[in-house]
């Protein structure tokens, strides 16, 4: 692949003696929709946290938009901003209103006036469809409204990537679609590079570009959703599935 936005090389990380991502190898294309699936404990969070250097990896290199993810806290300090994430738990400041949520870090991470910060928060709170809810704490708010602002929020910083961690699977079932459409309208935007950890498997083979499923801490199978879904060819790819499409 020509100039990936992300890559990893033999990335290998250990908790204490679990060792928790193997020989992890991944190129990742600008622009490239990507949905993480497999077991519970198989490593995907751990794998897409190690991408914004919310976990360290021991072994191995990570790439993001050509600045190396070493210990220098410049690089970190780069790529935190280039990479925007969405928690299960939306991570929202409970004691600011859903507008200084968004406005947090452009102000003080980015430097941009106040006025510009929110003329932006307003824009993407339109987008997620939230506008009327700015004055709200989140506490006020629905479990996914939370997540739409959580997914406002990370856009505020223009990030380059998005990350999803299970962004579905702690919201009721009525709540899961309003979140699931913004992502679907976010993945249909040109250049944005969203990698998913999610089990909504409707909304792998709707966005995806390829699908990537992890057993053991490794990559075991990546295909496009369609290979990956109608012609599994890994016994624990099979088994997985079997497990979640009934
Ligand atoms: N900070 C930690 N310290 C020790 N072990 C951890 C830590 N974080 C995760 N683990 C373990 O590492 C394994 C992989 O966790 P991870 O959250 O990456 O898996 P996952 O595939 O995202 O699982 P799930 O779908 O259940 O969220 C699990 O067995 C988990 O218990």
């Amino acid at each position: 692949m020509s100039d990936p936005i992300i890559r990893m090389q033999g990335v290998n990380k250990w908790y204490g003696k679990f060792h928790v991502l193997q020989d992890i190898d991944l190129e990742v294309a600008r622009g490239e929709r990507i949905v993480i699936c497999g077991p519970s404990g198989s490593g995907k969070s751990t794998l897409i946290r190690c991408l914004n250097r919310l976990e360290e990896i021991q072994q191995g290199r990570i790439v993001i938009d050509g600045t190396e993810l070493d210990g220098d806290l410049r690089h970190v300090e780069q790529v935190r901003r280039d990479v925007g994430m969405v928690f299960q738990h939306f991570n929202l400041f409970p004691h600011l209103t859903v507008l200084e949520n968004l406005t947090l870090g452009p102000i003080w991470v980015l430097h941009r006036p106040k006025a510009e910060a929110e003329a932006v928060a307003r824009r993407y709170l339109e987008r997620v469809r939230i506008s009327e809810q700015a004055d709200k704490y989140p506490g006020q708010l629905s479990g996914g409204q939370q997540q739409r602002v959580a997914i406002a929020r990370a856009l505020c910083m223009a990030p380059k990537i998005m990350l999803f961690d299970e962004p579905t699977s702690a919201l009721d079932p009525e709540m899961v679609k309003e979140v699931l459409d913004v992502m679907v309208e976010l993945a249909g935007e040109e250049g944005m590079t969203m990698l998913s950890v999610t089990h909504e498997m409707g909304f792998a083979r709707r966005v995806a570009d390829r699908v990537i499923f992890m057993d053991g801490g490794r990559i075991v199978e990546q295909n496009t959703p369609d290979a990956f879904f109608d012609n599994p060819q890994h016994e624990r790819t099979k088994l997985f599935l079997s497990q979640i499409l009934h």
